[in-house]
């Protein structure tokens, strides 16, 4: 099945740090957990990284965490292709292309200085896309069920939309409610659009966020707390299953490690004349 793009553009680079691997992480860096817009409207109460993750992420040999799978859903033309532009292109374009079918995007990030990849699947809100953009619903890390804050009637039909995308994901996932196009809003009327939004937030355990993909507001904030919180949740669920996730598939990097490691000790301790089993 084809993925179809739309609206894309040239990577900025400018505002980018290049590091010595050659990625460009900048605002992809991120050292401790990024906080929520609101401590009150968020299933996610932890205000830091996890003890776990942290001792983790210290090891000397890298993860090898699999790639976090983000879904964007919601009605149609309520702004999600434009959130995903902002923040990976920072770019806005004020004309509206209909997605077909899908988009995808990759960002790179650098999190307690392990690589973690974001997978951006923005699918289309149009009716007609509906079955090719639901087959690549499986297997997301989180959902973000976005609405526009200028058409009450799309917050509603974000329950419909988590509940599809639930169905085809039973397993714990993150999920975010995003409120899109908060600058075309007056103060009163979004204080009325949040109301609601904070109540259906506490109503399916989401995490509420308002941003404006015309001004940028809280974009980027937004984007590196989702990814921050999907490392922190896959480095705790990897280890509580199984430490292997942590392990590249087949031959095991970590044991090489930990056995030149052992291997470097018994040397040692031999120059020192000292016996071990
Ligand atoms: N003023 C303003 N307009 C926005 C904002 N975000 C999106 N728009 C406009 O809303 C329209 C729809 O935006 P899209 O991002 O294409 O919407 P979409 O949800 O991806 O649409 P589909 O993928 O077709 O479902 C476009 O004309 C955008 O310019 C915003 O933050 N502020």
């Amino acid at each position: 099945m084809p993925i179809y793009r739309k609206n894309k553009r040239p990577k900025a680079t400018a505002s980018y740090e290049v590091l010595n691997n050659n990625v460009d992480y900048g605002t992809r860096r991120i050292e401790q957990l990024p906080r929520p817009y609101s401590c009150q409207v968020t299933p996610y109460r932890e205000l830091d990284f996890s003890e776990r993750t942290k001792r983790a992420a210290q090891a000397v040999v890298p993860f090898f965490l699999g790639p976090c799978k983000a879904i964007f859903i919601g009605d149609v033309a309520i702004g999600k292709t434009s959130l995903v532009n902002r923040f990976c292109h920072e770019a806005f374009d004020g004309d509206y292309t209909a997605t077909i079918g899908l988009d995808f995007e990759v960002e790179r990030f650098q999190i307690l200085n392990q690589a973690y990849t974001l997978q951006i699947w923005d699918t289309a809100g149009h009716e007609r896309f509906k079955c090719i953009a639901q087959s690549y619903y499986r297997n997301a890390t989180v959902i973000v069920i976005a609405f526009d804050m200028t058409r009450p009637e799309s917050l509603l039909n974000g329950k419909r939309w988590l509940d599809e995308a639930l169905r085809l994901n039973p397993g714990p996932v993150l999920k975010f409610l995003v409120g899109t196009k908060k600058d075309l809003l007056s103060d009163q009327a979004l204080c009325d659009i949040e109301l609601e939004a904070i109540k259906m937030a506490y109503d399916i355990n989401a995490e509420y966020w308002p941003v404006s993909a015309r001004t940028g507001e809280n974009v980027t904030k937004f984007f590196r707390r989702l990814t921050a919180l999907a490392f922190d949740h896959a480095v705790q669920r990897a280890m509580e299953t199984n430490d292997s996730l942590l392990q590249p598939p087949g031959n095991s990097l970590l044991n090489l490690y930990f056995l030149r490691k052992e291997k470097k000790e018994k040397k040692f301790l031999k120059c020192f004349n000292c016996t071990i089993n």
